[in-house]
This record gives structure tokens, sequence and C-alpha cells, in this order.
């Protein structure tokens, strides 16, 4: 690990200053792990802005550790709280992580999703195109929707042609279902947002980078209902296979869990992140895909993989049906649709950033695996061994 203390250096050669970074939404999955990486090697500051800072709180307490002073948290509701616009004057450069991105909230809670990805973020990109701060966007692969090739009849030898399934950021086009198909309804504000960014850039100059992330995943995702998350809450899916592993029920395959996913270590994407912030010149005005193409599983795959590695870090057997197929009206409700397949164009961020990930899915798993059960296997012995109220 590198010293904070030592000058760090960008691609380019030149030594990078110290920045204070607003960070919106830092208190989530990708905010802790970059609050991490930002405290542990650079010297930057974080004005860390959440409603919750549960997995951020070993960052910010207790006061002797060795980044004290470089971290501050504010408990804030970007939605209704007028000290946003001071905190982003504060900043050199802004990250905006805020959103609602679990997939049973797209055609269950459409309003709130569409605010949450984009009215809430409105104020966030005026305040930065009117003050001259860098802008760093999160959005997501989901801006993709679906490939070409999933309209090919199933036995096209097309579809075996990258030109129908690589998603590119420059040449992609973006591909949703009917409205009322309200899964889209993240994937279409996430899009609006970003030709916002994009045309505030283009008509103001404002300085901004669009990430894309292509499933992050490994520990802090989300929560396990019931322990630290509501008992009938429906998380992403790393969640869900482990929260079934963890009560040794069987994993539950959506619609046969034939959808492809190509899923990327925590660790490798935020390598990414830190390149965009530390090398302004090569990141500004481009839109990223930052994934792992090598990583490709469909969801069975992915279930009989951790079934395997879960078996693995734990020392316990495989349930005895390890997985069952759901449809998902039964598992997501009415207006579910899904990506067909998600390999993410490397090329713009090899480019600017030289960057490539490194982590194998199965050793990507095998670490988050073992960081689940060391977390949670115990309190769910006990939930377990609780008696049902009659
Ligand atoms: N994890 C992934 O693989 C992935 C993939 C694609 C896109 N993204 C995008 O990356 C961003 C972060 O994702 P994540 O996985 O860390 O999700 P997350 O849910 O763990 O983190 C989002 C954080 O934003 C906070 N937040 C939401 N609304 C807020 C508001 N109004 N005011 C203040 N804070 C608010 C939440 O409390 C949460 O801590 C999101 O924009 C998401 O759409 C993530
Ligand atoms: O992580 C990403 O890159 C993006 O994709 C996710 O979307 P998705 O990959 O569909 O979300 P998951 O909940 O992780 O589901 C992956 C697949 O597993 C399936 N699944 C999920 C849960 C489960 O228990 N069983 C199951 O088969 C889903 O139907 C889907 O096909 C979310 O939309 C966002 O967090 C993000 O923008």
């Amino acid at each position: 690990m590198a010293s904070p203390s030592s000058t760090r250096i960008d691609l380019d050669g030149n030594p990078i200053k110290p920045l204070t970074i607003c960070m919106i939404g830092a208190g989530g999955f990708i905010g802790s792990h970059l609050c991490e990486k930002l405290m542990s090697e650079t010297s930057h500051k974080v004005l860390a802005l959440d409603v919750y800072n549960d997995k951020i709180k070993h960052l910010l307490e207790p006061e002797s550790l060795p980044w004290n002073g470089r971290i501050h948290f504010h408990r804030l509701n970007i939605k209704n709280d007028s000290r946003l616009e001071g905190l982003i004057k504060m900043a050199d450069l802004v990250i905006n992580l805020a959103a609602i991105c679990t997939p049973a909230d797209y055609n269950t809670r459409p309003l709130d999703t569409i605010y949450s990805n984009f009215i809430d973020a409105l104020p966030v990109v005026k305040y930065c195109s009117e003050t001259n701060k860098r802008l760093i966007h999160f959005s997501t692969c989901e801006v993709y929707g679906k490939t070409i090739g999933s309209y090919l009849p199933k036995d096209s030898p097309l579809r075996q042609d990258p030109a129908y399934y690589m998603l590119k950021e420059d040449v992609s086009p973006c591909i949703f279902g009917s409205i009322e198909k309200q899964r889209w309804s993240y994937a279409c504000a996430k899009q609006l947002i970003e030709r916002l960014v994009y045309a505030e850039g283009a008509e103001s100059g404002l300085e901004f980078t669009i990430v894309r992330p292509f499933n992050w995943i490994g520990p802090r995702m989300d929560f396990i209902p019931g322990i630290d998350g509501p008992s009938e809450g429906v998380p992403r899916v790393l969640a869900c296979f482990s929260n079934n592993l963890l009560r040794g029920e069987p994993l539950k395959l959506v619609d046969g869990g034939e959808s492809q996913r190509t899923f990327v270590y925590i660790k490798d994407a935020i390598e990414a992140v830190l390149l965009m912030i530390e090398n302004p010149a090569r990141a500004n005005g481009h839109i990223f895909n930052v994934g792992n193409p090598n990583n490709e599983v469909t969801v069975r795959q992915l279930a009989e993989m951790m079934i395997q590695v879960y078996s693995k870090v734990s020392g316990t057997q495989p349930p005895e049906t390890p997985t069952i197929d759901v449809s998902s009206k039964e598992f997501y409700g009415e207006g579910y649709d899904d990506s067909d397949k998600r390999i993410p164009d490397m090329t713009i961020i090899n480019k600017q950033l030289e960057w490539n990930p490194k982590t194998s899915l199965w050793d990507l798993l095998e670490s988050t695996l073992t960081y689940q059960h060391r977390t949670y296997a115990e309190a769910i012995k006990k939930v377990i061994a609780q008696p049902i109220a009659s």
C-alpha cells in the first residue's frame, strides 16, 4: 500500500495535488470502498454526504484513525437539504453516487426510482455547472438495456458476432422495453441524466466524467434480509444468493437464470475510479464502461459457482436442493424485464486510463463469501433458532 504522505503521480508523470472531494452517496456500497481507498492511499479530503453512515463508520471513528480530519460525514438527504450547494462550493470535485439502484424497486416504486435517478440529481449537475466544479457522475450499464442480438432468432449465427452484443460507449444504442415494463424506469432516468450532463459539458463547459459500472460486487453490497435490512427486502443478486446460502435454502433462479452478466470485483473497479479522480485531463468529457469482460456467466452458472465457493469457505454442505426456478412475476412482480447480456467494450478506458481488471470470478467470490460468512453466519443462526411467534 502506498503511503498517503508520499507524493502521488498521475499517468503523465505530474504530481497530484490533494483535492477536497464532495462525495454524495458516500455511505453506500461503492462509496464505502471509495472512501476507504482515498483514506488509506491518498491525501485527498472527503466531504461524505449520505442519509446513512453504517458502511463507513469504521472510517469515521475513533478519532485516533490515521486519516483523522480528512473525512467528514454530513447526514443529509439531497432531495431537500439547502446545505448541498454550500458543500459543493467547498469542493474541487463532486462525485454523485446517490440513487435507488435495486431492480426490485424499479417496477414496484417507479416514481421514487425516476425521482431519485433524475430529478434529485438535477441540482447537483446545476450547482457543478454554475460554480465550475468538476463532476464524476455514476450512471449504469443498464443504459444499454437489451442487446441488438436479443432481437435475432434464437438460432441465428449472428448472435455469436460481437457486433450484435458488445456494449460500446460511443456506438451502441440504448434499447429498452415498452413503458408498461417499468423495469426500465431506472435505465431511462439514468440515460436522461447522462444526456443532461453531456449537454452541460457541450453548452456550458461543465467538466464531467460519466461512469457506467457493470455489476460491481464485493463485501458490504446491499443487505442481508432480516439481519441488516428489511425481512421482505429484495437486494441485488449477490446478496440474494448470499442470504440463501447463509440460511441453507435453495438459490432462486429468475426465469431459469438464463440472463448473462459480467461481474467485476469492487476493489478492481475502485482502482479505475481513482484513476479518473487523479487524471482529469484524460477523464474529462468521457463516458467509461467499467467492468470485467472475462468474468461472464449466466445467472445459473453464478449460482452454481457461489454454492461451490460457499461450501469451501464455510465448511458446510450445499443445500439438498441447490437451486429452484421462479418466474420473474412471482419474484419481482408485474412490469419486470431483463437485460439479456452485458459485455463491456474496454477500448476507451484502456486507451484513456490504461486500466484493466485483475480478479477472476472465482477469486472475487472466495473473498466476498468469506466476508459474508464471517459477518452474518452467527446472526443468521440466532434468527433461525428463535421460535416463530404464533
Ligand atoms: N454496484 C454496482 O454494480 C452499480 C452498477 C451500476 C450502477 N451503479 C450506480 O452507482 C451508484 C452507487 O451504487 P451502489 O451500488 O453503491 O448503491 P448503494 O445503494 O449502496 O449506494 C447509494 C447510496 O446513496 C445514498 N442515497 C440515495 N439517495 C440519497 C439521497 N436522496 N440523499 C443522500 N443520499 C442518498 C444511499 O443512502 C446509499 O448509501 C448508483 O448511482 C448506482 O446507480 C452501481
Ligand atoms: O450492477 C449493475 O451493473 C446494474 O445492474 C443491476 O441490475 P441487475 O444486474 O439486473 O441486478 P441483479 O439484482 O444483480 O440481478 C442480476 C440477475 O440475477 C437475477 N436474479 C436476481 C436475484 C435472485 O435471487 N435470483 C436471480 O435469478 C435477476 O433476474 C437478473 O437476471 C442493477 O440495476 C443496478 O445495481 C446496476 O445499475
